[in-house]
């Protein structure tokens, strides 16, 4: 494999098959990926064809059975040791006891730094999502977006390059996903930070990515990766243009074709 600083995420080959009780469940499939740095991948596709598998592969929160994975030019594991990236689940996952500040800055505390230093990167993740203000809150004080936005700012708080985010916005209404898409645009394109992103929406893939990689389930593999070329201060507008609709058309044509009426 080659290590080149630009690669942020290189996967080649990379299977993962769970063994359960009814059997072993094929969840990836030579999966070939690599991400570089400042792209902002999403993946798409049905419900079981292992999105989420493989973003926990890239965490080391799950292992591969098969190939190999390069986070950063060293193993998935040694790359989590080295915070190499932030997580950001589809739950918020906030600790209610806690005020917001101390949600966002806790994955500081367990790295032992110092509260002075804490209370400054806290404050700069919650600017970042537009969440200053709220410090002092509880999370059942904060809308379902804006604890997403907090969780984000948690994954934000230690400035790792790499945010690793699993459907994200999938619980939230349209109008409130519309404006968080638009934020974590601005946010991705004022950052340069690299983004792999699991979604169920064609509008949202399209939307916010330099990158999309179609998936289909039974054994989960890549279909199609389309890259695409709008400009980074795109504004939802965009989803009006010729040049969107193309794009989404491939996704959903990928989509069907490998689709399982079946199932
Ligand atoms: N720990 C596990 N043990 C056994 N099977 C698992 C485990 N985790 C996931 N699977 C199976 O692996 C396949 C891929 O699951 P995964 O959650 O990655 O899919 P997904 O595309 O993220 O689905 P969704 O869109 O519904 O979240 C599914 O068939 C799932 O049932």
């Amino acid at each position: 494999m080659t290590a080149s600083k630009d690669v942020v995420v290189d996967i080649q080959k990379m299977s993962l098959t769970f063994q359960t009780a009814d059997g072993p469940v094929y969840a990836l499939s030579e999966v070939d990926l690599t991400i570089s740095r400042g792209e902002f991948v999403s993946f798409i596709g049905p419900s079981g064809c292992g999105k989420t598998t493989l973003l926990r592969v890239i965490a080391d929160l799950e292992r591969a059975t098969g190939g190999d994975i390069l986070v950063n030019g060293v193993p998935a594991q040694q790359a989590r040791e080295q915070r190499a990236y932030g997580y950001v689940f589809q739950a918020p996952a906030l600790l209610p006891w806690r005020t917001i500040e101390s949600n966002v800055t806790l994955p500081l505390e367990i790295m032992e730094i110092s509260r002075e230093e804490r209370i400054k990167r806290g404050h700069d993740a919650l600017k970042l999502v537009e969440l200053n203000g709220f410090e002092k809150k509880f999370p059942w004080q904060l809308s379902g977006g804006m604890q997403q936005r907090a969780s984000i700012a948690r994954a934000l708080s230690f400035d790792a390059d790499l945010l690793l985010m699993d459907e994200p916005f999938g619980a939230l209404d349209e109008i409130v996903r519309d404006h968080l898409n638009e934020q974590l645009l601005k946010l991705w394109a004022r950052t340069n930070k690299t983004v792999a992103f699991v979604t169920h929406s064609i509008p949202e893939a399209v939307f916010l990515s330099s990158k999309i990689v179609v998936m289909s389930p039974r054994p989960g593999r890549i279909i199609d990766i389309i890259e695409t070329d709008f400009a980074r201060d795109r504004t939802l507008d965009v989803r009006e243009t010729p040049e969107f609709l193309e794009v989404a058309h491939r996704v959903r044509e990928g989509l069907r074709a490998g689709h399982s009426y079946d199932d």
